[in-house]
This record gives structure tokens, sequence and C-alpha cells, in this order.
């Protein structure tokens, strides 16, 4: 593993506090009240729609941002006013535009490593990133996936105590995004804890420990995976394309009934067990037909649709 130097405090703690975040451009809030907590060796995930408000708000745990209200602590400094300390433990993911694109992987190690009083040896690093055989390659001509290693090593070359990933995934192909989270569950073991703002429900399932799930610049419910799910969707899910319209009282009074979701003319409902048979004895009952039915396990993505109302 190559985290090397050891944290000089002990016991669970937070590492990064955000209480009442507000952040607006122009007249528009873009993150209104936003409060979390992450604990030391978590991974946390940030979920939500576009345009909710997540990349403002870790900006604002980064220090890139200034917020205009409410406070952020990253292990207890300000990430405005202690931007120097803060840049020091904080490992941030790079944007692709801010690399030069005839760097060579090496090249760029080094770089960043002469950053920091005390980067970790890159050398295990990209060993350990599958970049031990590109280090001479240009940065313009790595696979998607290898820039994302070479992004993820960057952001832990500071040796940094949180490290935060916006999108990590994004444009990865299914093995090298599975790839990539173990290389996430691997940095956790490691003793850093992780800030991950993801848009895929798998991503955020399989990973983090606990999820915020962020809509219109505000918390609309913070969770584990699981506990998410439980609290939102109902335990299972029902789909299918009525042959004609269903009585709205009637989905509404269905027993255990979670969330009712429409979308191009198909109906999503989320309950329990009961709420299926109801569902089957409701359909027989008004002679509807449900083409294409489905019954199946609720997963984050139902509960992120319940939690967003992304649906009309
Ligand atoms: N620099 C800026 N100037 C003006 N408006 C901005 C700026 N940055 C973000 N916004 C707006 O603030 C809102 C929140 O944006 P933000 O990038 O934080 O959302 P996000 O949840 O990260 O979205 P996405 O998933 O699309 O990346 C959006 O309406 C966005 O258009």
């Amino acid at each position: 593993m190559y985290r090397a130097s050891p944290r000089g405090d002990a016991g669970a703690m937070s590492v990064i506090d955000v209480t009442d975040l507000r952040k607006s451009y122009g007249d528009r809030a873009a993150v209104d009240g936003v409060a979390f907590t992450v604990e030391e060796g978590e991974i946390f995930g940030i979920l939500g729609p576009n345009g909710a408000g997540k990349t403002t708000t870790v900006e604002c745990v980064e220090g890139l941002r200034v917020p205009d209200s409410g406070r952020v602590r990253v292990a207890g400094l300000d990430p405005v006013a202690d931007h120097q300390e803060v840049a020091r433990l904080l490992g941030a993911q790079l944007q692709q535009s801010e690399l030069q694109p005839k760097l060579t992987v090496r090249e760029a190690l080094e770089l960043y490593a002469s950053f920091y009083p005390r980067p970790a040896d890159w050398r295990p690093l990209a060993e350990r990133l599958g970049l031990a055989p590109k280090l001479t390659t240009r940065f313009a001509k790595l696979s998607g996936g290898q820039k994302q290693r070479l992004f993820i090593a960057l952001a832990l070359i500071g040796d940094p105590r949180v490290v935060v990933l916006d999108e990590l995934t994004t444009g990865l192909d299914p093995r090298a995004r599975r790839d990539t989270w173990e290389l996430i569950e691997d940095i956790r073991a490691g003793g850093v804890t992780v800030l991950l703002v993801t848009h895929f429900m798998e991503e955020a399932q399989r990973l983090c420990d606990r999820v915020a799930v962020i809509d219109r610049g505000r918390v609309a419910a913070l969770d584990t995976p699981a506990g998410l799910i439980r609290r939102s969707a109902g335990a299972t899910v029902i789909g299918f394309t009525p042959s004609a319209p269903l009585d709205d009282a009637e989905l509404a009074a269905l027993p255990g009934l979670a969330s009712v979701r429409r979308q191009d003319g198909r109906l999503t409902l989320s309950g329990t067990d009961e709420t299926v048979d109801a569902v089957l004895t409701l359909l027989a009952r008004t002679r509807v037909t449900a083409h294409q039915l489905r019954v199946t396990d609720a997963t984050l993505d139902d509960a992120f649709l319940d939690l967003t109302e992304t649906t009309a």
C-alpha cells in the first residue's frame, strides 16, 4: 500500500464538515443549505441530477469556491482561510484540460510530486495503478482509462488524507470502470477518506458507505445505499405498460405502495410483495392487460428517481 505516513490523530472523527452551505451564481441558488459530515476512512458519495449543485459543493470543500454563507471544515480547517494547509491534506482530481497534452506520465508524476513537501513515492503508485509501462507516453496518447488512472495517481501523490473524485468513471468502458472501483477500494483500505461525486447508481451502491442525494441545491436524503433504498423506494419494484390507463386513486390506495412513476406510458410502482399482489388483482378486476410486466428488487436507481423527482 502506498500510504506511508501514519496519522497523528486517533479514533473515528469527521474529516469533512459542511453546515448550511449556500452559494448562488447571480440570483440563482446553486447550493441552498447543504449539510453533511464525512467520517475518517469513509467512501462518501454525492449523487444528484445534472445541475443539482454537486460540483459547486465539492469545490467549496476544496476551497476552489468561496461560499456565500455556511461553514465548511476539512480536518478542522477552513478551505478558504487555510487554503495552503487544506491543499496539502486534500487530493483533488484534475480536469482533463488542466494537464498539458505533451507531458509524459513520468513528467506529470514528477511535476505534481514537486508541489508537495512530503509527496508519496510515485513509482509504487504508478505500479499499482498500472501506469508503469506508460511512463514515457504523452498524456494525449493515453486511453480514457489510463488518463483516469493518471488523475487518480496525481490526486494521491501528495499523500492526502482526503481525496475528492468528481465523475471519475464517466466515459470509461465497463471493465475500466470496475478496475477503477477496485482502485478506490484500495485507496480507502490505505486509510484515505474518499469523497466521490457520481452519476452512476451502481457505482454508489457498490462503493459508498453513505450517500448524500443532492437535488436543487439541497440534501434530499443522506443514508447508506441500502438505507436509501429502504426509505424511499420500497423493497420491490413492479413495472408494466398498461393497455388502458389505471385510476390514480386506485393506485394510490394500493397496500404498501412507496412510489409511482410514469414514463412513456410505462408505470413503475415500488412497494412490498403485498403491493405486487394488489396490482395484479387490480389489473384482473379492471381487465387491463400489463405488457412487459417485470417484478424486481429495488435498486439505488429506483431510490434516486423517487428522491429527485426526475420523472414526470
Ligand atoms: N460558474 C458558474 N456560473 C454560473 N452558474 C453556474 C456556474 N457553475 C455552476 N452554475 C450553475 O449552478 C447550478 C449547479 O451547478 P453544479 O455544477 O454545481 O451542478 P452539478 O450537480 O455538479 O451538475 P452536473 O451533474 O451537471 O455536473 C447549475 O444550474 C449550473 O448551471
